[in-house]
């Protein structure tokens, strides 16, 4: 039970608390949480509502509540007993934020902790850095379960990134420090900022698992697309930018942008021959209302083994955010910082 006041912790402070096996440890169980429905089990469970919209003249303020139960925080540590965790994400959307002088993130937000026991406020954690961290890393596992799993040849597979704004900046570091390709390309609105992560992640390559990797700039959608087995799109975009014919027959999309409707970065002929997966029903019915696609289901469905991997062909992960992917990775960053303070 806390006693203590709640603490304040920094975006410059979790930084060094990042270790991307663990954070895919916590998406993991925050997916499990989400399509478990039997409490007495192993597995972890939730209560999670769909989260809500307020709606001002320059932006969205999303409230993001969620519990967590009988999940494990550190997968590192084999003696680790399931912990509960309460939490709420308030986070929001200024699209005018990134040409102000000096320019701002568009997406703000904090992650309130709450004592499980007591309801008290524990800790709040500045969540812009986490929020692109657990996004990418939502993508990552749904990517392992839809893609890596059904794939024989993994030699020479080719990664693009459409968008390099904060969530394709984490995608593309995430991804080059958890899986291997031989290529990654980059298309952006605005190619200085597809530049600026190239200098990024040239400079980080050798100190992942990606050392011979080749990193290119694209001038076109279609060019970055062409030859991609697993794509990313993370644009605000409000119309299609992917088209079925800039896409080889067997391929995996994580489209986790586009703001207001989640479905606008992909063009109708994709979503009329892909299967979709999800990350919550409880969401979906709200936020994909007018989606007109094969919703296969939830990628906690697939890590409990109630659905399967389609064999080949396109598989999106329609990545809408939630508030249990906040909750577990919220926790992690929040017993490493209690860790690093006790040592
Ligand atoms: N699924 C999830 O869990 C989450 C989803 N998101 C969503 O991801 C998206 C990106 O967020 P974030 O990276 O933080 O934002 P940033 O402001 O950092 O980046 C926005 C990106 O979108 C591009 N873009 C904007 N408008 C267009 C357009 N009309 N056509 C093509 N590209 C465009 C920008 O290009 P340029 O550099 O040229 O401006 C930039 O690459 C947002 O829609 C956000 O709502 C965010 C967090 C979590
Ligand atoms: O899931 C999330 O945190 C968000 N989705 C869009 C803006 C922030």
């Amino acid at each position: 039970m806390t006693t203590e006041q709640p603490v304040f912790i920094s975006e410059n402070e979790l930084k060094q608390f990042t270790d991307w096996k663990e954070i895919l440890h916590a998406l993991e169980q925050a997916f499990l949480a989400v399509s478990n429905t039997d409490k007495s089990g192993s597995h972890p469970y939730s209560s999670q509502p769909a989260r809500t919209f307020v709606h001002t003249e320059g932006g969205v303020l999303l409230c993001m509540p969620g519990f967590v139960g009988n999940h494990i925080v550190f997968k590192s540590d084999k003696t680790s007993t399931p912990s509960s965790t309460l939490a709420c994400k308030l986070i929001t959307s200024f699209g005018d934020n990134p040409k102000r002088d000096p320019p701002l993130p568009d997406i703000n937000g904090n992650i309130f902790l709450f004592d499980n026991i007591t309801g008290k406020l524990q800790a709040t954690l500045e969540a812009n850095y986490i929020t692109g961290l657990r996004t990418a890393a939502a993508s990552i596992v749904a990517t392992e379960q839809l893609f890596f799993s059904r794939v024989v040849d993994k030699s020479n597979l080719v990664l693009g990134i459409i968008g390099t704004g904060t969530q394709g900046e984490l995608h593309a570091i995430g991804f080059l420090n958890t899986q291997k390709f031989a290529k990654i390309k980059l298309w952006n609105r605005t190619r200085s900022r597809s530049e600026r992560l190239m200098a990024k992640l040239s400079d980080l390559v050798p100190s992942t698992l990606n050392a011979e990797v080749v990193i290119s700039i694209h001038g076109s959608v279609e060019e970055c697309c062409k030859d991609c087995d697993v794509i990313v799109t993370a644009t605000s975009t409000s119309t299609p930018l992917i088209f079925r014919s800039f896409l080889k027959p067997d391929v995996h999309i994580n489209a986790i942008g586009a703001g207001r409707s989640h479905h606008a970065e992909l063009a109708q002929d994709i979503y009329d021959q892909c299967s979709v997966f999800i990350d919550y029903k409880t969401g979906a019915k709200v936020e994909l209302a007018n989606l007109k696609s094969n919703i296969v289901g939830e990628i906690g469905e697939i890590l409990l083994g109630t659905k399967s991997v389609p064999a080949n062909g396109i598989s999106v992960f329609q990545s809408i955010g939630m508030a249990t992917e906040d909750v577990t990775v919220g926790r992690l960053f929040y017993e490493k910082y209690k860790q690093a303070r006790s040592d």
